[in-house]
């Protein structure tokens, strides 16, 4: 996966691939005392660009303030450390994973203690859920592991512990044959996938959990969001969506940095639809790919060029 990768910024520094670790007894690693991003660089038309890196930052610090951990740079200083990695690397599209956690300093639970360690990765990821999954669309299974509630770890941070919940639902579903889980949240309603928020189509309109269901505010579920109205569609965000309401979509794809946009051609093998990619994904995914193909000026805020 990271063949080819020879540079990862780490503490302020520059330092070759190999050399970029951490020590076995650092917080975050036993206590899952961290957060991250997931960020991709697109090679637009108009060059290598970042897509909406500023949304992501803030989301790192906000989910930072959380854990009270103070990351030690400012948002500019990650941001040129990151636009220069990428150079360094000679990528024209990329996968960026910053990362910020308690690192090696005294353990027991309370953190405050120990020092906070920053990371920024880049390589290149191709389709998340398989090269084919973006035209075929992919088979998922509805976990039997719910999704902790936001009352329970704030599902508006990408904690890195609270990973294990994601971790759990991607085994078993993958255990037993399918690409990818839905995760239920403890009402029983639908909240997102184990790293992708859930969009269904119903009668030509589009509906998407809200932040009550307990998920991460995506960024690529926003610019989705956002495609879908500039194209005409009503699009329900928020929604609270039933497990058999899942079953009679007429369409459902997952949204996410890494998934992009992914069908979803089957639930707990359950044809949806034609048990394909639906024409209002297919159109949405279609835009979706231009805007970040083109990078057009009425979406020039959401490029960042290396
Ligand atoms: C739980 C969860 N929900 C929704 C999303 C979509 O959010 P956004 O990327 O802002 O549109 C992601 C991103 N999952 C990241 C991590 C994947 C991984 O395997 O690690 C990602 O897509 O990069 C999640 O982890």
């Amino acid at each position: 996966m990271f063949e080819g990768v020879d540079t990862v910024w780490q503490d302020g520094e520059f330092v070759d691939f190999e050399d970029a670790t951490t020590h076995v007894l650092t917080h975050g690693l036993h206590y899952g005392t961290g957060v991250f991003e997931g960020v991709r660089c697109y090679d637009t038309a108009n060059g290598p660009a970042i897509f909406r890196w500023e949304e992501h930052l803030q989301r790192l610090y906000d989910s930072a303030k959380v854990y009270d951990i103070e990351i030690p740079f400012e948002q500019a200083e990650l941001s040129e450390a990151t636009l220069e990695l990428i150079r360094r690397e000679e990528l024209q599209s990329c996968y960026i994973r910053p990362i910020a956690y308690y690192g090696y300093g005294p353990l027991g639970l309370n953190p405050s203690k120990s020092p906070v360690e920053t990371a920024i990765a880049v390589w290149p990821w191709g389709a998340y859920l398989g090269e084919e999954a973006l035209e075929e669309g992919v088979d998922v299974a509805i976990s039997s592991w719910r999704k902790h509630a936001s009352s329970q770890i704030p599902t508006n941070a990408k904690t890195t512990g609270a990973y294990v919940n994601s971790v759990l639902a991607n085994l078993e579903a993958t255990g037993n044959g399918y690409t990818e889980a839905i995760v239920l949240n403890k009402e029983g309603n639908v909240a997102e996938g184990p790293g992708e928020n859930i969009f269904l189509v119903r009668d030509g309109e589009i509906h998407t959990p809200g932040l009550a269901e307990s998920i991460l505010d995506g960024i690529t579920r926003q610019s989705v969001i956002d495609l879908a109205e500039d194209l005409g569609y009503t699009v329900h965000e928020g929604a609270t969506i039933s497990r058999g309401e899942l079953y009679t979509a007429d369409e459902l794809f997952f949204s996410g940095t890494a998934a992009e946009v992914t069908p979803i051609r089957s639930v707990d093998d359950n044809e949806i639809g034609a048990g394909t990619k639906g024409p209002v994904t297919d159109e949405i995914q279609t835009r979706f790919f231009d805007v970040l193909d083109e990078a057009p000026e009425q979406y020039d805020d959401w490029f960042t060029y290396v």
